[in-house]
C-alpha cells in the first residue's frame, strides 16, 4: 500500500500503491504514517521522496469509504502534520494526477516536483466537500488567497505549468520526475545544515503567515455573493470560502480548528452524499448492458476513424465539432447550399481552425465512413428516406445512427439493409459541450453497434448511457410529465415566475419556463402535430383540454399560434428585449391571456405554493422513471440520475431524481403521488406506478437495492 525503499544511499522513496488512483484508503494511510515513521528515524535516510504507483501521484481520498460513520485508520491531518514537520526534506514527484488528498499529502512535502503533463486540483466541491484535512489553509499560504479560493471553489484541474506560476510547484520537468525529485532532494540535504529543522522552516506551509491580501472584507465579501449566486442552494461552495478566510485571518492551527468543524457539518450532510452518488453514477454508464445479456465486457467496438454528419442546424454543428475534436476525420453534409456555407464557418469558428472537417452538399460524400450521425429535422418521413439512401451509398458495415430525441429507432433500422448497424445517438444542446449522449438501441441492435457508438461516446469525453427503444427514451420520456404538471399550474392560477422560481430555489440553473423559451416553444408544437394532439389531426369538436380521455393543456399551442416562440421570436412565456434577446422579463400579456384562458374554460386561479410545484413537477417526473426501469429502457437508476444530471442540468448536489426520490423518501414521493391524483384523475402520470407501490412495500430498500426488486417485479409483469 505504501513501499518504502532506500536508494540512491540515503533516500527514502515511499511509493503509494492503490490502483488505478492511489486512493488514500485506510491501508495506505497506515502504510504512509508508518513509512514516514520508518524514514524519520532510518539513519541512513538523509531525505524523503514521495510517489504514487503507476505514473499516478494519488486521486485524493477514497471515495468510497465516505459513507462510514468514523473512517478507520490514521487520519490524513495527523499524516500529513508528521509529514511536514520531518526534519529531513520531502519531495513529493507528481506525476499524473495529485487531486484533493493527494494534493493535501504534496502540500504537507516541502517540495513539489512535477511533470510536464501532471494535474493538480482540489475537487472535493464536486463532492459536496471542501479540502478539509489541511488544504484550504496550507493552499492560501503557498499561493496566496485569490488563486487559492479559485482552484477550491471551481474544483477544477490546473495543469504543471500554471501550476509552476502559482508556485504550487517548484519544478516541471518532461522526463522521470522520481528520479529527479531524489536528485533534488539530495541537493537539498546538502544545502540543508542537517537535522536542526530550521532551515526547512519556511517549507512548511504551516508555519507561514498568508500572504497579505488588501480589502481582505470586501473581497470575502464578494467572493460570498458570487458563490451565492452560483450554488444555486448547494452548501459546500460557501464552506469552501469560510474556510479560506479562516486562513486568511486565522494562524495556522486555528484555521484547521475551523476547517475541522466546518468538515464535520458537511461530511455526512444529504449534499455530500448526493454529490459522491453522482461520481459513481456518472461512471456508472460505461458498465452498460442489454435485455439480451450483451455487456460492456462481452462486447468489442468497431474501430471508427471517419464519420460523416448529415444536416449542419445547431445539432449538426456541434456534433460535428464534438467528433472533429476527438480526432476523427469528419464530413459534414448539408444538402442546402447557404446553410452549407453558414455551416463551414460556424464549425471552422468552433473548432479555431482545428480538426479535419470536410464539406458536401452531396449525401454521396458519406460513402467511404464508418459511421454517421444524421442530424435532420425531426420529421420521420425526412429520416426514413435518408436512412434508406443512407443504406444505398455506405459500404457494407457503416454504422447509421440517428440524433433523434424522440422517434422510433427500429423504424429507421427498418429502411436499412442492415439494421443490426443502426443505434442512436442522442446527443443535448450545445452537442460539442453538454457531456451526455443517451446511446438508444433498438430490438435489433446489435451489441457491436451498442459498444462502438459508446466507445465513441467515451472518446468525445461524454458520459455516455446505453437505453432501450421507446418514445423520449429516458430523459425527454421523464420530461414529459414534467412539463405537463408546469402548463396544469398555470391553468389552475400559478404564473411562470412562480413555477420557476420553486424549481430555480431546488437548484436548477434554469426553470421549466424559462428553459421552454430558450430551446423554442414551436419544438414541441411539432412533436405534438406529429403525435395528432393538436393541429390538423384534431377531430372537429374535440374538447379542447381533453385527448384520449385524459387532461390535456393546450397552452402551449395557443403561444404558438400567437408566433409566440421563446427567445428566438422575443416573446414566450416571457418577454426580451428583442428577437434572440435572452433576459426574460415579466410579460403583462401573459398574465392577460391567462386570465382570458381560465375565463373562457371555467377555471378559477387559486394560490399555488412552491412546495405544491415542487411535488407536482418532480414527482410525476421521478414516477415516468420508476415506469422507465419497470419497462426496463434504463438498466438502473444510476443511470437515469446520470442523464437527469448531465443532460437536464438537475443540481448535482440533489444527486438525480432517483436519488432525490431516496432522500426524500419512497414512502412520502408515492404519498404524495396519491394525494395529487386523486385531486387530478385525468392525469395518469400522477397514478404512483407499480414499481414504486412495490418498493414502498418492501420496506424501500436503500437506492443500490432497487435492481433486485425491479428484477422481480419485470419477472411477474
Ligand atoms: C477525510 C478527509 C476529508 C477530506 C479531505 C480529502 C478529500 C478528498 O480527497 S475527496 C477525493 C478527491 N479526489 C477526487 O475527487 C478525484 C476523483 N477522481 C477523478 O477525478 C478521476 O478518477 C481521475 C481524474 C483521478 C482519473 O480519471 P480517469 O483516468 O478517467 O479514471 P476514472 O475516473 O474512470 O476512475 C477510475 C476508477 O477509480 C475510481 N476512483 C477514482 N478516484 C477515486 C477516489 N478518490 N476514491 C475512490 N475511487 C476512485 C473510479 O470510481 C473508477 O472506478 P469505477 O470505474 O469502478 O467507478
Amino acid at each position: 500500500m505504501a513501499q518504502y525503499r532506500v536508494v540512491s544511499g540515503s533516500v527514502a522513496l515511499i511509493t503509494i500503491q492503490n490502483p488505478p488512483v492511489n486512493a488514500l484508503r485506510a491501508a495506505v494511510r497506515e502504510g504512509l504514517f508508518n513509512t514516514i515513521k520508518r524514514a524519520s528515524s532510518d539513519p541512513q535516510v538523509r531525505s524523503v521522496v514521495l510517489s504514487g504507483h503507476n505514473g499516478t501521484f494519488c486521486g485524493g481520498a477514497d471515495i468510497k469509504e465516505f459513507g462510514n460513520v468514523s473512517l478507520p485508520g490514521p487520519h490524513l491531518v495527523e499524516i500529513f502534520q508528521l509529514m511536514e514537520d520531518l526534519v529531513k526534506p520531502v519531495v513529493a514527484a507528481i506525476e499524473g494526477f495529485a487531486l484533493g488528498g493527494g494534493l493535501e499529502l504534496a502540500l504537507a512535502c516541502h517540495y513539489r516536483i512535477g511533470h510536464s503533463k501532471a494535474k493538480v486540483g482540489f475537487p472535493e466541491v464536486n463532492l459536496g466537500l471542501f479540502p478539509g484535512a489541511g488544504g484550504s489553509q496550507r493552499l492560501p499560504r503557498l499561493v496566496g488567497v485569490p488563486a487559492a479560493l479559485d482552484i477550491i471553489i471551481t474544483g477544477r484541474h490546473v495543469a504543471a505549468g500554471e501550476a509552476l506560476k502559482l508556485g504550487l510547484l517548484d519544478r516541471v520537468i518532461d522526463q522521470n520526475t522520481v528520479d529527479a525529485a531524489v536528485t533534488f532532494s539530495k541537493i537539498q540535504k546538502c544545502t540543508s545544515p542537517p537535522i536542526s529543522g530550521k532551515p526547512l522552516d519556511n517549507h512548511r506551509l504551516g508555519n507561514r503567515p498568508c500572504p497579505p491580501l488588501e480589502n481582505m472584507d470586501a473581497f470575502f465579501e464578494e467572493a460570498m455573493k458570487r458563490v451565492h449566486s452560483r450554488a444555486r442552494g448547494a452548501v459546500a461552495p460557501i464552506t469552501c470560502v469560510q474556510a479560506v478566510r479562516g486562513a486568511a485571518t486565522l494562524p495556522f492551527h486555528k484555521g484547521m480548528e475551523l476547517e475541522k468543524m466546518l468538515l464535520g457539518t458537511l461530511f455526512n450532510s444529504a449534499q455530500a452524499q448526493a454529490s459522491q452518488y453522482c461520481f459513481f453514477a456518472e461512471r456508472a454508464g460505461a458498465r452498460w448492458s442489454m435485455p439480451s445479456g450483451a455487456r460492456w465486457d462481452t462486447c468489442k467496438a468497431k474501430p471508427i476513424s471517419t464519420a460523416a454528419v448529415i444536416g449542419l442546424g445547431t445539432m449538426g454543428r456541434g456534433i460535428t465539432v464534438a467528433l472533429a475534436r476527438a480526432g476523427l476525420s469528419v464530413v459534414a453534409v448539408e444538402t442546402q447550399e447557404h446553410q452549407l456555407a453558414e455551416a463551414q464557418r460556424a464549425v471552422s469558428r468552433m473548432l479555431k481552425g482545428g480538426g479535419r472537417v470536410s464539406y458536401s452538399p452531396d449525401l454521396q460524400a458519406a460513402a467511404e465512413v464508418d459511421l454517421v450521425v444524421e442530424a435532420v429535422f425531426e420529421d420521420m418521413a425526412i429520416k426514413e428516406k435518408i436512412f434508406k439512401q443512407l443504406s444505398e451509398v455506405c459500404k457494407p458495415g457503416t454504422l447509421l445512427t440517428t440524433n433523434t430525441s424522440t422517434l422510433d429507432i427500429d423504424r429507421l433500422a427498418s429502411c436499412t439493409r442492415d439494421p443490426q448497424l443502426v443505434v442512436g445517438m442522442h446527443f443535448f444542446a450545445p452537442a460539442h459541450i453538454m457531456r451526455l449522449l443517451e446511446v438508444v438501441y433498438g430490438p435489433r441492435s446489435s451489441p457491436e453497434a451498442v459498444a462502438t457508438a459508446m466507445q465513441l461516446g467515451k472518446r468525445m469525453g461524454k458520459v455516455s448511457v446505453a437505453v432501450g427503444n421507446c418514445t423520449g427514451f429516458v430523459g425527454n420520456r421523464m420530461l414529459k410529465p414534467y412539463l405537463e404538471q408546469a402548463n396544469f399550474l398555470l391553468e389552475e392560477g400559478a404564473t411562470p415566475e412562480l413555477v420557476d422560481a420553486a424549481l430555480e430555489e431546488f437548484g436548477f440553473p434554469m426553470g421549466v419556463f424559462k428553459m421552454s423559451d430558450l430551446s423554442g416553444l414551436d419544438v414541441g408544437w411539432r412533436v405534438r402535430k406529429e403525435e395528432g394532439l393538436t393541429g390538423p389531426g384534431v377531430t372537429a369538436g374535440q374538447p379542447m383540454r381533453i385527448r384520449h380521455g385524459r387532461r390535456y393543456s393546450p397552452l402551449g399551442d395557443l403561444m404558438c399560434e400567437e408566433g409566440r416562440y421563446g427567445q428566438k421570436t422575443g416573446s414566450g412565456w416571457y418577454l426580451y428585449d428583442k428577437p434572440g434577446g435572452r433576459v426574460a422579463r415579466s410579460d403583462p400579456w401573459l398574465r392577460n391571456f391567462l386570465e382570458q384562458y381560465r375565463a373562457r374554460h371555467g377555471l378559477v386561479a387559486r394560490r399555488i405554493s412552491q412546495q405544491e410545484v415542487l411535488e407536482r413537477c418532480l414527482y410525476a417526473l421521478i414516477n415516468e422513471g420508476f415506469r422507465v426501469l419497470e419497462d426496463g429502457i434504463a438498466a438502473s437508476p444510476q443511470n437515469i440520475d446520470a442523464i437527469y444530471v448531465f443532460g437536464y442540468s438537475w443540481p448535482k448536489h440533489r444527486g438525480g431524481p432517483m436519488f432525490y426520490a431516496s432522500q426524500v423518501g419512497l414512502a412520502r414521493v408515492l404519498e404524495g403521488l396519491n394525494h395529487y391524483h386523486q385531486a387530478h384523475p385525468d392525469v395518469p402520470h400522477l397514478e404512483p406506478c407499480s414499481l414504486l407501490r412495490r418498493l414502498v412495500a418492501s420496506g424501500s430498500p436503500p437506492i443500490n437495492k432497487w435492481s433486485e426488486v425491479v428484477k422481480g417485479h419485470r419477472s411477474q409483469l
